[in-house]
């Protein structure tokens, strides 16, 4: 099968598109049939609801007085600094608490307008969820001192942990919220295993106390029990009303620790964030580990070792304030002529010129869970597609990007995300912000082999070898061993679902690890699943079996040895790179004759038969056959030449939907629907001129037609 024809048209055939769809979806079409081709294929692909914007998105934040004042930040002492995180589970109230603690000081204008104003993003607007962290500076008056608050809104979803691990790096302790109808849920057990890693305080707080089933009494025994953290430490607040969040705000100045550092010290940053800005180049969130740092000033980045001058520093309230300088303990942004995506790395470490520091540890960089090819919908577009990739993947450092290129699809990249939903952020942002069009191709998970052949060891200069692209998997002949990757996951369910659940993890070659009562009436379960299992519509899955009331939660767990194949998909007998998986072996069958069927059902049937298999190495596992369109509507011709005529005309209008010749059939390895749709004009100019008076004459003229086009495509049937 000749993919490489969507090269050479700026929308692929109907046939190509539908064929690449089942396994490539565009995040964006030309045509509204691209589109509605893709809205399908996406929703098969992630088997989840679409989602509409939820939220106003042109909800703008509102300002108060107090932002345009100079603020001097030296009457902040590190003693009046609270530098904290909101984290967890999703939609548990982050952003609604955070609106509110704006609200109460002042950094925003009170009013119901106000919906997740920390939420800046498009693609968070209409989601309705967090996906980037955000710092907002508060002043809050507490028995007469003006105190500073840092708070770093951190997204809920699994796929966003990574930032949720950066965030509270620049922080001295966390809100823990737990909705008081749900309690405590798989994120929330994640979020606070991360805090108290870190040695960070934490406040649990519970949220929602408005809802008719609320049952913050439960919550907080969960709490206790889950956590070790006493209940009466728990704060109950309602973030959508307001009630209590005054409570929070004073608890957070009395058990929060101040940060530690001295201002008498070098000047030592960490980079924890980083965005990009069009016309300033680098905007780097810093949280001051020592010192302090003015405009003007030359830092140095540990990482590159190069120098710049401060061009502009401030707060975030949570709009840039620009302030003259800010002081050990204190977190803000830092704007220093940084134009190079690779100058701005998160985990870095700033220092003054004059002082060197010993760099901080940084960060652990971010685990790539799946990849996917992406390539730019018209090869020309390339260049604008890499400088936009290049852009995004500083606001999001996460995503691992290598340089990829696919015969049908050209020259692109293969990325790695941290999960689906991140890989569907990143392809929307692309699309919003930077107007790219691009084909993503399906995800899969990074497998490794410890190679046996010598001369492979040599080429790749190790043993052990990562592989992001099925169709570089190899041969079990040259391997000692395939890896796959595995997680840890976190299940939390009512005690009523625990058989369904179970049977779900067996069938995902899931093993149990842990099962305890968090209350009376719901579970948590610990399973090692291999992480291919659960990737594509596991969670779903769990939502559908559970009536929604599970919560699922993973981490990595490293790598097992796993008896794994490549599995080809051919059509006609040739192999379609595009559509090569990696299956267990226990699957293989199974997995091949779904994809089989699924592809049956997406190739739209041609003028000619094909074969669509599965095969493991030259051994066919799976097939399904698209039957050709077979119709004899020439046998109607026999009514004279204006009938023919008509009839041709026909043919014209409703080719697409059933209208061929039964006579004309075309050889298999001429897919291009190109030549018919010339042959229909051709013929329909003929009958016009020539006026044929038989089936004879009309299928000479045909033939004439078929002649006229370059290549051996007539074939007649019978
Ligand atoms: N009834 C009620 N609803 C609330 C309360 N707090 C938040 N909500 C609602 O819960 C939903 C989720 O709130 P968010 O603030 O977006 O939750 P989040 O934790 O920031 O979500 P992610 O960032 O996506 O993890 C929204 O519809 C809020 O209006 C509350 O106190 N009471």
């Amino acid at each position: 099968m000749q993919l490489s024809l969507i090269k050479h048209q700026g929308c692929a055939t109907p046939f190509l598109r539908h064929l690449l769809d089942f396994r490539v979806y565009q995040t964006r079409q030309r045509s509204q049939c691209c589109k509605i081709a893709c809205t399908v294929i996406r929703h098969r692909w992630m088997k989840r609801a679409p989602v509409f914007c939820t939220h106003n998105t042109t909800n703008k934040m509102i300002s108060t007085q107090a932002d345009k004042e100079n603020i001097d930040m030296s009457k902040f002492p590190v003693e009046r600094i609270r530098n904290f995180s909101i984290i967890a589970h999703i939609d548990h109230g982050k952003s609604t608490l955070a609106d509110r603690l704006l609200e109460l000081t002042g950094a925003i204008a009170t009013t119901d307008k106000n919906k997740q104003v920390l939420d800046k993003l498009q693609v968070e607007r209409e989601r309705g969820i967090t996906v980037k962290a955000q710092t907002a500076s508060l002043f809050y008056k507490y028995q007469g001192q003006t105190y500073l608050l840092n708070l770093i809104d951190t997204p809920g979803h699994v796929d966003f942990s990574y930032e949720v691990s950066r965030s509270i790096s620049a922080c001295q302790g966390v809100l823990l919220i737990v909705d008081a109808n749900q309690g405590i849920q798989a994120q929330t057990v994640a979020n606070f295993y991360l805090a108290f890693e870190a040695q960070l305080t934490i406040i649990p707080v519970i949220n929602k106390i408005d809802l008719k089933n609320a049952d913050p009494e439960r919550v907080e025994k969960q709490i206790e029990k889950v956590f070790d953290i006493p209940t009466e430490e728990c704060i109950r607040i309602s973030a959508k009303l307001g009630t209590n969040v005054e409570q929070v705000l004073q608890e957070v100045v009395k058990r929060l620790p101040p940060p530690t550092f001295k201002k008498e010290d070098p000047f030592k940053a960490l980079v924890f964030d980083s965005n990009f800005d069009h016309y300033r180049g680098v905007v780097a969130n810093i949280a001051l580990f020592g010192g302090y740092l003015s405009k003007g000033d030359r830092i140095i980045s540990a990482y590159l070792g190069k120098s710049y001058e401060v061009n502009e520093l401030g707060l975030l309230r949570p709009d840039e304030h620009p302030t003259d300088r800010l002081y050990a303990g204190q977190v803000g942004y830092v704007i220093a002529g940084m134009k190079e995506v690779k100058e701005a790395q998160i985990g870095d470490t700033l220092y003054h010129q004059k002082h060197l520091v010993e760099a901080l540890p940084g960060f652990k960089p971010a685990k790539a869970m799946v990849f996917a090819g992406m390539y730019p919908m018209d090869q020309s577009d390339y260049s604008a597609l890499r400088s936009a990739v290049e852009k995004l993947t500083l606001n999001d450092s996460s995503v691992t990007v290598q340089r990829d290129s696919s015969l049908a699809l050209g020259a692109g990249w293969r990325l790695g995300f941290l999960g689906l939903l991140h890989m569907e952020v990143f392809n929307q942002r692309l699309e919003q912000e930077y107007n790219a069009s691009v084909i993503v191709t399906a995800p899969t998970v990074p497998y490794k082999a410890i190679l046996s052949s010598a001369k492979l060891i040599k080429e790749h200069g190790k043993e052990e070898i990562t592989i992001v692209n099925p169709a570089q998997f190899p041969d079990r002949s040259v391997v000692k061993e395939y890896l796959e990757p595995m997680v840890m996951g976190t299940i939390i369910t009512p005690d009523d679902y625990i058989g369904k659940i179970m049977s779900i993890c067996l069938n995902r070659r899931a093993v149990q690890k842990n099962m305890v009562y968090i209350d009376d009436h719901r579970v948590m379960m610990k399973y090692l699943f291999p992480l291919n299992e659960i990737v594509v519509d596991f969670y779903d899955l769990l939502k559908s079996m559970s009536s929604g009331y599970a919560s699922f939660d993973y981490e990595d767990a490293g790598y097992q040895p796993a008896h794994v194949i490549k599995m080809d998909i051919l059509l006609n007998g040739k192999p379609v790179e595009e559509l090569t998986t990696i299956v267990h072996k226990d699957r293989a069958y199974s997995a091949g004759k779904a994809m089989c069927e699924r592809l049956q059902d997406a190739i739209p049937r041609q003028m000619f038969e094909i074969a669509v298999q599965a095969a493991i190495g030259s051994k066919v596992i799976a097939r399904e056959t698209i039957k050709a369109y077979k119709k004899n509507v020439l046998a109607k011709c026999d009514n004279g030449p204006k009938h023919t005529s008509r009839l041709c005309k026909g043919y014209l209008t409703k080719k697409e939907s059933d209208g061929v010749l039964h006579q004309m059939t075309r050889p298999p390895q001429s897919p291009d629907l190109n030549p018919i749709e010339m042959v229909w004009d051709e013929l329909d100019r003929k009958v016009k001129k020539k006026q044929p008076t038989s089936v004879q004459h009309m299928w000479e003229l045909l033939q004439d037609c078929w002649k006229s086009i370059p290549g051996d495509y007539l074939h007649e049937a019978g």
